[in-house]
């Protein structure tokens, strides 16, 4: 972990006692975590340990049982999702959800419009996003479904990215995509990061999360957090050992 990132430990996202699920399955039960600004948090487990349950709940998109989010010291739980966007907590869901019938352009619009970016404003934003994502300022016209994988991985995070968020949840963007791809989402999550974003981020990937993408690690099992703890201070058998504890 670099001084920079150490220095920035203030709470953006709280956490308590979290509780969402599906009719009568509970899938997480009672998960407490804080994300801090200008830091990456790799949320890990098995498949159906409730990683992206949780994350659903947290934006809003699946009803809470129980507990409370609170961003920057507004407590956002009852909120829809939209208002949450609004808010500044933005999700990039799994699989890549782009607009595959609309330009590059037109899905980012889309999201300048959730983020409330203003028509005057829009074009100034555009031209940040495809800075900041040049292959899409190359592909702009293109329609999002003639992209590959990588690169409509990478619009979903922009699109999010337009709406103006300081806290971003990624769930798994790593997925399906080959090593070169999953090297540059790496980067452009590490950039936002250093923009000052608190970042969730489900990976598999626990060589990558301890390698240097994620300052601190969440291991997720049975819908409980096992293990919550700064990445420096563990080891992949660490990891990995509490992945899988309740095998
Ligand atoms: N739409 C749904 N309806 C009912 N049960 C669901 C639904 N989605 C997930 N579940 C159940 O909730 C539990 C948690 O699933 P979830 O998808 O959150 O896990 P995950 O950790 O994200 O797994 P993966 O890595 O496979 O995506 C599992 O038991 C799963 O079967």
């Amino acid at each position: 972990m670099t001084g920079k990132h150490e220095a920035a430990t203030a709470s953006l996202l709280d956490v308590t006692d979290v509780r969402v699920g599906y009719g009568d399955l509970v899938a997480v039960w009672e998960v407490s975590l804080q994300l801090r600004a200008g830091s990456i948090t790799a949320l890990v487990g098995r498949n159906g340990a409730g990683k992206t349950t949780l994350i659903n709940g947290l934006c809003g998109l699946l009803p809470m049982r129980a507990g409370t989010v609170v961003l920057d010291g507004e407590d956002i739980t009852g909120m829809p999702a939209w208002t949450r966007v609004s808010r500044g907590l933005t999700v990039v869901q799994e699989g890549k959800r782009v607009f595959r019938e609309l330009t590059v352009r037109d899905n980012l619009v889309l999201g300048l419009r959730g983020g409330g970016v203003k028509r005057a404003e829009r074009e100034r934003e555009l031209e940040r996003l495809y800075e900041r994502f040049p292959i899409l300022g190359e592909r702009r016209r293109q329609r999002a479904a003639d992209l590959s994988g990588g690169q409509q991985q990478m619009l979903a995070i922009a699109t999010a990215l337009a709406t103006r968020p300081r806290v971003l949840l990624v769930d798994e963007p790593s997925s399906g995509l080959a090593p070169v791809f999953v090297d540059l989402v790496f980067e452009a999550l590490s950039g936002l990061r250093d923009e000052g974003l608190a970042i969730l981020l489900v990976e598999q990937l626990v060589d990558d999360v301890l390698g240097g993408i994620a300052e601190d690690v969440v291991v997720l099992d049975r819908g409980r957090v096992v293990l919550h703890d700064r990445a420096a201070n563990l080891s992949v058998e660490n990891v990995a050992t509490s992945i899988y504890s309740s095998l």
